[in-house]
């Protein structure tokens, strides 16, 4: 099966820091990965290469067979790929329904939005209603996101990734600041709404959310990938456990 994503040899330093050095890394249609490593390791440095926010150094990225390393931001995310931040970004302004319809939007172009029939509106509302609906915050579709509580939050955010109509997600620790309760909350929601039918690769530090999702994972440390393969073999190598958790079993 032809790869969705490849990458290779990619590279991206900051000063003297070298965030990526030669990363290679491919995932199939379909495939989920867990992206684990220390602090600093660069696992936000690839997303943030993946998805147009780094231009890299050197090195490819193809997306279905495309080079799309150094596309900015937009480009990349019309072209299938979407992301979420360590630090929720909503849109604090705005209600949970214009969160969504701003992500739906930031992935269309100028000429499509300003094409945009009475019919389509009426779809793209309905579409939209119908996502929230999915995650149960269609009773809130109007109120701001201040109000939801953090896992609802995370919920949203989902929501607002699968408003873009990806098939490539790249989630950023999902679920940062979550107690083990909430974490099994996101990691099944995640399981159930984002994780079929799209190729997906999940940064966390939370071992339980990346065993429950991934069946393979790839280490980072100092921008080397030092381990990729299946999820057990991974985290009982014993490169993985000195380098990441201090040879604790995990
Ligand atoms: N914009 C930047 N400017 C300067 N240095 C950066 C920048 N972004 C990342 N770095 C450096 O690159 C290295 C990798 O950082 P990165 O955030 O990718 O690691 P990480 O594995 O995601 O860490 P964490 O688990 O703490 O989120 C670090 O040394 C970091 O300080």
């Amino acid at each position: 099966m032809a790869a969705a994503l490849e990458i290779s040899g990619l590279t991206r330093r900051f000063g003297g820091v070298t965030a990526l050095a030669g990363v290679d890394l491919s995932l199939l249609p379909g495939e989920v990965l867990g992206l684990i490593g220390p602090n600093g390791s660069g696992k936000t440095s690839l997303f943030n290469v993946l998805s147009g926010h780094y231009a890299p150094d050197a090195g490819a990225v193809r997306l279905d067979g495309r080079d799309i390393a150094g596309w900015a931001p937009r480009r990349i995310a019309r072209a299938g790929v979407t992301r979420s931040f360590q630090n929720l970004r909503l849109l604090k302004r705005l209600s949970l329904y214009e969160n969504l319809r701003a992500a739906t939007h930031s992935a269309a172009s100028g000429r499509e939005l300003f094409w945009q029939s009475r019919a389509a509106k009426r779809r793209e509302r309905s579409q939209l209603m119908d996502l929230l609906a999915l995650f149960g915050l269609e009773d809130k579709a109007d109120d701001a996101p201040g109000a939801l509580t953090l896992v609802e939050m995370r919920q949203l955010e989902i929501a607002r990734l699968l408003a873009a109509r990806p098939r490539l997600v790249l989630l950023d620790e999902p679920a940062a600041g979550m107690t083990p309760a909430e974490t099994a909350r996101i990691s099944r929601i995640i399981a159930e709404h984002v994780l079929p039918g799209r190729s997906v690769i999940v940064i966390e530090h939370k071992m339980p959310l990346i065993t429950a999702l991934c069946r393979r994972i790839a280490v980072l440390q100092a921008g080397v990938k030092i381990a990729d393969g299946p999820a057990r073999a991974v985290l009982d190598d014993p490169l993985v456990r000195q380098s990441y958790f201090g040879s604790r079993p995990c």
